[in-house]
């Protein structure tokens, strides 16, 4: 990575962790880089990374902790044989502070491949779609995650990211917890006419017999489907650690 990095307040950062290998999706099994940063727009019933967001359950004081975009820089040049993975929490919370804007331009001159998890109700801003080699993993959240459809269900952002599916720049990956969710993906599917090929399904679990289980419960269907099915990988290989 470069060493030009503007001065920045830095980001909130809840962890930095890796080489380890991305766990889902298309990219699954990649050696992997991962920066999650902290707060979420959205409360999910079964999220797995709630230290970055509840400060009800947890202080937030203590899990997020500024980090100058000057050391991410110089963590990640560290590790040159991994793909960065920016999740969170939402981490296009943060498109808007020059510290993103620093990250960005960071990113911007490496031949790194990025992906950003997001949740999908936040519009990628210029900033972040002109780094090359950057594609968004969406994973819009359906009524199993229990938050109201106005609040996960954002159409003009949705529309957003299907179209940069169809360029290849975006993915969908929609955690399901059993066959009947698979209904609600079609319609998805259909609404916003998100590609098949770029169309995964995830199944729902933090360990790895329930994530197996519901995974079993689902594969015929999503290829009957023509869509993709990711494992956690993570989750088989390591349930329950954090930083893994
Ligand atoms: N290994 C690993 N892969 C992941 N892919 C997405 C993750 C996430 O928490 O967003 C994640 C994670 O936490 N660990
Ligand atoms: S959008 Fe993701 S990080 Fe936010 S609450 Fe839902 S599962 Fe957790
Ligand atoms: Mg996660």
């Amino acid at each position: 990575m470069s060493a030009l990095v503007l001065p920045d307040a830095g980001l909130p950062v809840a962890e930095t962790f890796g080489p380890t290998i991305q766990g889902e999706g298309p990219t699954a099994g990649q050696r992997a880089l991962f920066l999650r940063l902290g707060g979420c727009n959205l409360a999910c019933d079964w999220c797995d990374t709630p230290y970055t967001w509840d400060g009800k359950r947890y202080d937030l004081r203590k899990e997020i902790g500024r980090v100058p975009v000057v050391e991410l820089a110089e963590w990640a040049a560290g590790h040159p044989h991994a793909i960065i993975v920016i999740t969170g929490g939402e981490p296009l919370l943060h498109q808007r502070t020059d510290a993103w804007r620093s990250l960005m331009a960071v990113l911007r001159y490496t031949t790194r491949r990025v992906e950003i998890e997001t949740n999908g109700t936040l519009a990628p801003q210029p900033v972040s779609l002109g780094v090359p080699r950057l594609t968004f993993n969406v994973s819009a959240k359906l009524a199993n995650s229990n938050m109201p459809e106005e609040r996960r269900i954002k159409s003009d952002t949705l529309e957003v990211f299907a179209d940069l599916a169809h360029r290849g720049r975006a993915r969908f990956k929609f955690v399901a917890a059993g066959p009947d969710d698979l209904e609600e993906i079609a319609a998805l599917v259909e609404r916003f006419r998100l590609p098949p090929h770029a169309t995964w399904v995830m199944p729902e679990g933090t360990t790895a017999e329930r994530t197996i289980e519901v995974a079993r419960a689902l594969a015929d269907d999503v290829i009957a489907r023509n869509w993709n099915l990711t494992m956690r990988q993570h989750v088989l290989l390591w349930p329950g650690e954090r930083n893994r």
